[in-house]
């Protein structure tokens, strides 16, 4: 029996979630001069990335995280994985970063499955196309992130499928996706061969009960209700400079 079909994929910009704990026992000690110069280091760096954000040099955000798993997460697109790596030894340079650990980070690429394409195309002509594998994150209030797989079991495996069978699917996937126009953005990055899951999830909402509407009615999409397998969920708040400041304030 031959192999079924493999699904093209189109790469975009690399992707690197940095989730952070604070030590606030550390950080409540330090003298008021040393928190301000630790915040004024990280906050220069905050500032050249957003001025670097662009459709060549990548996108940047920082986010609050709710609950005990982070405290802080860093969203990084750059077109190569060594501007990542020298990204997380930047933060790690400054002197805020003695005051945090990395617990938890997840590294992809953004990742089209060109379940529609146009033969003698070449889709990343397409400005569309463009602007999904290569997106600036928005700015929206509150963003959720989580990996996923597609089921490999004995009974329900993804990749055993035809190619027709898994297009159909996907088809219903995205018309539910499409009832978000305006309310949810994503951004999915495969992560097969760079972490634990198969897909990292992000998505952006400016009202976060919107965030919690999607992966609600997705799980009665066959895809979801079938196939998906989910890691961790995370959930926060889109800092700007002046809210980064008034958190770490004391
Ligand atoms: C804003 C909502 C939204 C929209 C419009 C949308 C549309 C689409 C389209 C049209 C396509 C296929 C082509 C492509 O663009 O890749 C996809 C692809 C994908 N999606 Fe999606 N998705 C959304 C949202 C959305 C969510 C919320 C999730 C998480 C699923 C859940 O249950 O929690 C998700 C997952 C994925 C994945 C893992 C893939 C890759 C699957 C693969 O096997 O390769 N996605 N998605």
């Amino acid at each position: 029996m031959s192999a079924n079909e493999a699904l093209l994929t189109l790469e975009g910009w690399f992707t690197y979630h940095d989730f952070r704990k604070m030590n606030w026992e550390k950080w409540k000690k330090a003298s008021s001069e040393e928190r301000q110069a630790a915040l004024d280091e990280l906050t220069s760096l905050t500032r050249v990335w957003n001025d670097a954000e662009s459709e060549t040099g990548g996108s940047t955000a920082v986010y609050s995280v709710l609950g005990h798993k982070a405290d802080l997460c860093f969203i990084f697109l750059r077109p190569t994985m060594g501007e990542l790596d020298e990204l997380k030894t930047a933060i790690n340079k400054t002197r805020f970063a003695d005051y945090t650990e990395t617990d938890y980070s997840y590294i992809s690429v953004v990742e089209l499955s060109n379940y529609v394409n146009n033969p003698g195309q070449d889709p990343k002509a397409n400005p569309h196309v463009r602007e999904r594998l290569y997106p600036i994150l928005p700015k929206w209030n509150h963003f959720c992130f989580y990996p996923m797989n597609k089921k490999r079991g004995e009974k329900d495996n993804w990749y055993s499928m035809t190619m027709d069978e898994r297009r159909e699917l996907m088809q219903t996937h995205g018309l539910t996706g499409r009832k978000y126009a305006g309310k949810i953005k994503q951004i999915i990055g495969g992560s097969v061969g760079y972490d634990d899951w198969e897909w990292g999830v992000t998505l952006f909402a400016h009202d976060p009960i919107e965030l919690k509407h999607i992966v609600y009615e997705m799980r009665f999409d066959e895809v979801s209700a079938r196939y998906g397998e989910f890691g961790t969920f995370l959930v926060g708040n889109y800092l700007n400079e002046e809210a980064l400041r008034k958190m770490f304030a004391l």
